[in-house]
């Protein structure tokens, strides 16, 4: 990797969709320091989600409902492309935007059950194809995205893709065939963290709390949590301990937690996410 390749802008990038997960990256790119060529443009289906950036100097936003040719427009003159709609629709984005990428643009695609080599299907030779694997919370540039080079993509498109990601949070480097995994662990994961804050929030107020102390108690609860494993070099099992005073009263919850046989809960969660995965790359 050359040192221009390190320390560079990012190049003007276009963004194909810009819902949940195109968004929180769009949030990422646009916070205060990341060094991108500007404007970002972004498409979307409808005409009301492209709205939302009526006025942006650093978003230019085209709707297909009302111009046909929003995709192409959006990938003219972008080096990087994300493809960041339903997993069903990649393939026919990919086909739309072929003939209107620039020579040697980089097509990085954040679906779920697309292969890299179904999207390289649809593009012309010596554009570079990327799979990610990433999360929401890189809307405030704390995701992690884990990250695979299809065939096409050599090791500087890699490391394009990579310092993107890095905007946005961390980067692991994967084989294609563990982005599965990826997507089980952390590009689901917030949804895991939620439910469990939900069903905490809900436990609380059966306690008596109002929403709005509910809500303080467990979101605090979990971002402490959260930020104290981040920063700390004790393993979650020695935090949890740190907790757990013998004879204390976290210990008699953590008993009725752990009868529930977390590690096989979690087994059978994360199987799931990857056969669904699977069920995506068969087209089902
Ligand atoms: N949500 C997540 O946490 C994660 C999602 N992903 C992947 O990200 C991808 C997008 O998921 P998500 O953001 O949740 O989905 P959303 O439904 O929230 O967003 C889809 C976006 O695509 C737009 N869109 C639909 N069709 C087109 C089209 N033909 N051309 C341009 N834009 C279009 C929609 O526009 P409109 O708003 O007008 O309908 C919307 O902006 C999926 O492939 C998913 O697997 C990966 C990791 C995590
Ligand atoms: O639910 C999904 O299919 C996407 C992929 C990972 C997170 N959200």
């Amino acid at each position: 990797m050359s040192n221009s390749t390190q320390s560079a802008a990012l190049p003007r990038t276009a963004m194909i969709g810009v819902g949940s997960m195109g968004g929180a990256i769009l949030a990422g790119l646009r916070a205060p320091g990341v060094e991108i060529e500007l404007p970002i443009a972004v498409t979307a289906r409808s005409v009301s989600s492209a709205a939302a950036f009526e006025g942006a100097d650093d978003v230019v936003a085209y709707a297909g409902e009302s111009d046909p040719d929003a995709n192409r427009h959006a990938v003219r003159g972008a080096g990087l492309v994300i493809l960041a709609v339903k997993p069903w629709t990649v393939a026919e984005a990919a086909r739309g935007i072929a003939d209107a990428l620039e020579p040697g643009a980089i097509v990085v695609s954040v679906a779920a059950g697309v292969p890299s080599s179904a999207i390289e299907a649809e593009l012309p030779e010596g554009v570079a194809v990327v799979r990610a694997m990433p999360n929401t919370p890189s809307h405030i540039g704390r995701g992690v995205t884990g990250i695979a080079g299809g065939a096409s993509a050599g090791e500087e498109a890699v490391a394009t893709v990579r310092r993107l990601f890095e905007t946005v949070g961390e980067v692991l480097v994967v084989r294609e065939d563990q982005i599965n995994d990826v997507a089980a662990v952390s590009g689901s994961g917030p949804a895991y963290v939620y439910l469990y804050a939900e069903h905490m929030i809900a436990a609380a107020r059966r306690l008596g709390f109002d929403a709005d102390q509910a809500r303080l108690l467990v979101q605090q609860t979990i971002a402490g949590a959260a930020e104290l494993m981040v920063r700390s070099d004790d393993e979650p099992e020695q935090l949890r301990r740190n907790v757990t005073s013998p004879k204390g009263t976290t210990e008699r919850a953590v008993e009725v937690l752990q009868a529930a046989d977390w590690g096989d809960l979690f087994d059978r969660a994360l199987a799931a996410n990857v056969r669904r995965s699977e069920e995506l790359e068969r087209g089902e």
